[in-house]
């Protein structure tokens, strides 16, 4: 049975999606990476928020899993090249949380421009400081947007909504989208020096962590003042405290921190600081809709093969994976075929799509192309990681379409080149929806794949077919199907032969020995 973990705390909702796909679900909140350690090899997935922190310890533990699931934006911490290579889908939701995230950001703006958190305090203290408190308008001040995605986006629709002036800095923002936003789109130091308020909305990545440290507050106005509602790294925590000490910055306002959960932090009680512990996806409705949507989309993919939102493998719709289950199936057999014929280092994978396959998307096909190919020579490679190790070890792959059909009204055709030859093999699904194998080298054949296959190349002379069936009837292998194909009268022949046990080695050698025989092989599918 398939089992998810989930590991935080997530809406209740999520759990009884599993369970009403008839996934058994077990949440465990709260778990030391030990623990987490331990528990993993059962799953299959495993559902997250921001606190379980998927390392390449955990991957590594986890020899069952399939799917981690972030039921949120960020995904730092998740070790996605760890997951990649162990062939673990990550999937992330989007959008479920943006507009909550983006209030929040707004919501921190109007406190630390109005000090409505020390005020609170102050007043609940029985003080009555009415002129301790004296604030500044948002009318008609600039807002710097530090990435305009999705988060940032709608935080400047709301900016604008209060009439303030909106600046973005993003170096993927397009003009168009900045015009369709209503945002100037600025360079970086222009955002920090015409900003009365900079608000953060951008991933934490190598490019970005830091972005706001040192420099970046000596180009700023003075007395502007700081959202960070994005990722704690962001900004250079010591260098915002001298800021703020100095003058220099007027108020920061703060969701996120460099270390989670901020227990101690040296901004923790300053007088300018606005702090709230993570809060930004923490409404009722975003709870909802991350938690919702992230069990639909791992049990999609863990019962279905359907892939959305994952970060490291292409989408697949529910409706797609079932029209591609078929050819799945043939792509998966080609590269396996392919790659146990491959003895040398490979160079170059072409994959030709003809005829109906065209409409198809073809990139998990590809994936489970090269999964075929490499898993002779690894046994860890899957789909998710295939196309990364390709990469690794510099294999070229080319992929190619031709939407007219040829003899067939759809076919997969894999060439393989190695540094001494190139070889290709071709499928197609009959009416059935099977896959059958159509040409190998460029001779034609007609064979549907086994589990023990028979592969013997040899000149087309006669007397070879009886021979065969003579050793492997005296070895006892039952033939199930044989199927033969020819470059030309008299040339290089192929046989292709299911056979209901696996040859041992010592079959193999008497085929090998026959007349004409140029290669054998034992293929498994
Ligand atoms: N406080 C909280 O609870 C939450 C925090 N977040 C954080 O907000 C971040 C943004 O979320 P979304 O807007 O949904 O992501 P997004 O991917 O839609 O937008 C991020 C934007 O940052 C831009 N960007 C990337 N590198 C940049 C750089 N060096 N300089 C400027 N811009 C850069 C990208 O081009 C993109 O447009 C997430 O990565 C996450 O860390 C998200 C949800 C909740
Ligand atoms: O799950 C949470 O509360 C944090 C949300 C978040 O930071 C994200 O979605 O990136």
């Amino acid at each position: 049975m398939v089992k998810v973990l989930i590991s935080d705390k997530l809406s209740p909702l999520a759990k009884e999606i599993f369970e009403k796909r008839g996934i058994q679900t077990d949440q465990i909140v709260g778990m030391t990476p030990e623990e987490l350690i331990a528990k993993i090899p059962e799953y299959d997935g495993l559902a997250i928020r921001s606190a379980t922190k998927v390392t390449p310890e955990v991957l590594a533990a986890a020899e069952n899993l399939k799917v981690v699931g972030r039921a949120g934006i960020g995904v730092d911490n998740v070790d996605i090249k760890a997951a990649t290579a162990n062939g673990v889908v990550v999937m992330n939701t989007p959008f479920g949380n943006s507009i909550t995230t983006a209030e929040h950001a707004i919501a921190m703006m109007f406190a630390v421009a109005r000090q409505i958190p020390q005020a609170n305090e102050s007043t609940h203290a029985g003080k009555w400081e009415k002129s301790k408190f004296m604030g500044v308008e948002l009318t008609s001040k600039t807002l710097g947007v530090i990435g305009c995605g999705n988060i940032g986006a709608i935080a400047a629709d709301r900016a604008l909504g209060l009439k303030m002036k909106v600046v973005a800095f993003d170096p993927f923002l397009s003009q168009e989208r900045a015009e369709e936003i209503g945002v100037e789109k600025v360079e970086l130091d222009e955002l920090l020096s015409r900003a009365d308020f900079i608000t953060l909305h951008t991933p934490l990545t190598d490019s970005t962590r830091g972005i706001i440290g040192k420099d970046a507050f000596a180009k700023m106005k003075d007395g502007v003042r700081i959202i960070n509602c994005a990722r704690g790294g962001l900004i250079d925590e010591e260098a915002l405290k001298e800021a703020l000490d100095s003058g220099k910055v007027a108020g920061a306002a703060l969701d996120v921190f460099a270390v989670e959960p901020a227990k101690e932090n040296a901004l923790f009680g300053h007088e300018k600081v606005v702090a709230t512990p993570h809060l930004g996806a923490s409404t009722t409705e975003a709870q909802v809709n991350v938690a919702v949507q992230v069990a639909e989309q791992m049990a999609d993919y863990l019962l279905d093969g359907a892939v959305t939102n994952a970060l490291n493998m292409p989408s697949v719709s529910a409706e797609e994976a079932t029209r591609l289950n078929p050819y799945m199936k043939l792509a998966g057999e080609l590269g396996s075929f392919a790659g146990q014929l491959t003895e040398n280092a490979l160079q170059k994978i072409q994959i030709e799509y003809q005829g109906d396959v065209t409409e198809l998307n073809i990139r998990p096909l590809t994936a489970i192309v090269v999964e075929g190919l490499l898993q002779p020579l690894m046994d860890s490679v899957n789909m998710v990681n295939a196309m990364a190790i390709a990469k690794e070890r510099d294999i070229e792959i080319i992929e190619s379409k031709n939407e007219g059909e040829g003899d067939y009204h759809t076919m997969i055709k894999v060439s393989v080149t190695t540094d001494k030859q190139t070889r290709s093999v071709a499928g197609t699904l009959f009416a059935d929806r099977r896959p059958r194998i159509v040409e190998v080298k460029d001779i034609r054949l007609e064979a549907e794949l086994s589990h023990d296959m028979l592969y013997v190349t040899n000149e087309d002379l006669p007397g070879f077919i009886g021979a065969l069936g003579t050793v492997l009837g005296d070895a006892g292998l039952n033939i199930a199907t044989f199927s033969l194909g020819r470059a030309a009268e008299g040339g290089e022949a192929i046989a292709l032969v299911s056979i209901d046990q696996p040859a041992s080695d010592e079959v193999l050698a008497k085929v090998q020995a026959l007349p004409h025989v140029r290669q054998v092989k034992a293929l498994k599918f």
